[in-house]
């Protein structure tokens, strides 16, 4: 029998994009699908593109009507996850989209977000290296997991090698990424309307203010680090979907090209989601649209003495729903890769 499921935040782009994936998946059946503004509409006049939901109907999102599921995944604003959660039943998965449960650190909390702490979950990206292993291990039987930010996950992935076979300086990390607008979510704010990103490359929390920073280096320290900075710039580009990130760090002095290159396949060789280029091979976002996976290219730049990392993630799939999902299979005990996919959209 199927696990059955709650989705709360159904009308957004994350919480449509984790219908689209559930309604795919073979052993989840989405009983329950929960907005704000949008309850009471039917979800196929809010979400046209899930022909296969059309049964589903919008409800409010209350501890009510999301208890009695096996599975709830909430894709809420931040701060909405927090209290809701406390309410339901311990042996519950709950897997939140949102950042609430991201950061371990409570002072992090109050600098980037603010407002009640409700302490961190496991952090869903299973690929990231541990000292001992992978987060894929915390995630086994966990019943509360955080999906990670989409920016956050796509530069830690990125980095995460260099930092666990120790060739890349930890104090001396650059990421520059192009991101598409879907990634501020539906609600319109001015700034990501289409008049005025057609056409324009706008640059966004710049100088070290952006929420994703110290998601940044918790990754980064799991994977070994011990304080790294980062100097993080995202840029919204004319794209639906979508993250390039290019982020580059000083190598360690004596470092082969060779070593660089070993480093970042050694660490993502088993892994079916996190795909390291051949040398000379640098990832589109055109090859990830839809697909669960991470493409990541690597170069030396030689004179520089850094290594340049070009990623590329769909921020809806491998950055959010994606993520949830697979994450979702591990505590499950189902495959990971169960209702996902490594095959884009193309054109
Ligand atoms: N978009 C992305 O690429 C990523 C998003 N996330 C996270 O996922 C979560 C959802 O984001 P996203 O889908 O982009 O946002 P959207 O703005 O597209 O959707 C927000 C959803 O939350 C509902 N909602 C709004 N206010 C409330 C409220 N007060 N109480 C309950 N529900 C409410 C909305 O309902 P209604 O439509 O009825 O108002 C809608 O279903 C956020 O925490 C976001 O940070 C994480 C990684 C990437
Ligand atoms: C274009 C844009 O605004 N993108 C968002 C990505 C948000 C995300 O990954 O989700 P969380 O808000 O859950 O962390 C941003 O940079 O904040």
């Amino acid at each position: 029998m199927a696990f059955s499921v709650a989705v709360a935040g159904a009308s957004g782009y994350a919480g449509g994009e984790l219908l689209r994936l559930l309604a795919g998946h073979p052993e989840f059946e989405v009983r329950t699908v929960t907005a704000n503004s949008n309850a009471g509409h039917p979800l196929i006049d809010v979400q046209p593109h899930l022909r296969s939901l059309a049964h589903l109907t919008l409800v409010d999102t209350t501890p009510e009507t999301l208890s009695g599921h096996e599975v709830v995944f909430l894709a809420l604003p931040h701060g909405k996850s927090g209290e809701l959660t406390a309410h339901l039943n311990a042996d519950t998965l709950v897997v939140d989209c949102g950042a609430d449960h991201r950061l371990q650190s409570e002072e992090d909390w109050a600098a980037f977000y603010g407002g009640d702490y409700y302490g961190a979950w496991a952090y869903g990206v299973p690929e990231l290296p541990t000292g001992s292993g992978r987060l894929r291990d915390l995630l086994r039987s966990a019943r509360r997991i955080a999906a990670p930010g989409c920016n956050a996950s796509t530069v830690a992935l990125a980095l995460a090698p260099g930092i666990r076979a120790g060739v890349i300086d930890e104090t001396d990390l650059v990421a520059v990424l192009a991101v598409g607008p879907s990634g501020a979510g539906k609600s319109l704010k001015l700034p990501n309307l289409a008049s005025e990103i057609l056409g324009s490359a706008n640059p966004y929390a710049v100088g070290g203010t952006h929420r994703h920073i110290p998601e940044i280096q918790q990754s980064l320290r799991f994977a070994g680090a011990e304080n790294p900075t980062i100097s993080f710039t995202p840029i919204i580009v004319p794209m639906a979907r979508g993250i390039l990130s290019t982020a580059t760090a000083r190598l360690v002095p004596g470092t082969s090209a060779a070593a660089v290159r070993a480093a970042w396949e050694d660490t993502y060789a088993d892994e079916p989601f996190v795909h390291v280029l051949p040398p000379g091979h640098f990832p589109r976002t055109a090859d990830v649209l839809g697909a669960n996976t991470a493409l990541i290219g690597l170069a030396v730049d030689e004179a520089a003495g850094r290594v340049v990392t070009i990623t590329a993630v769909d921020n809806l799939v491998k950055g959010t729903a994606g993520a949830a999902l697979q994450s979702a299979n591990i505590a499950l005990g189902l495959p990971q890769t169960l209702g996902l996919t490594t095959n884009g959209v193309a054109p």
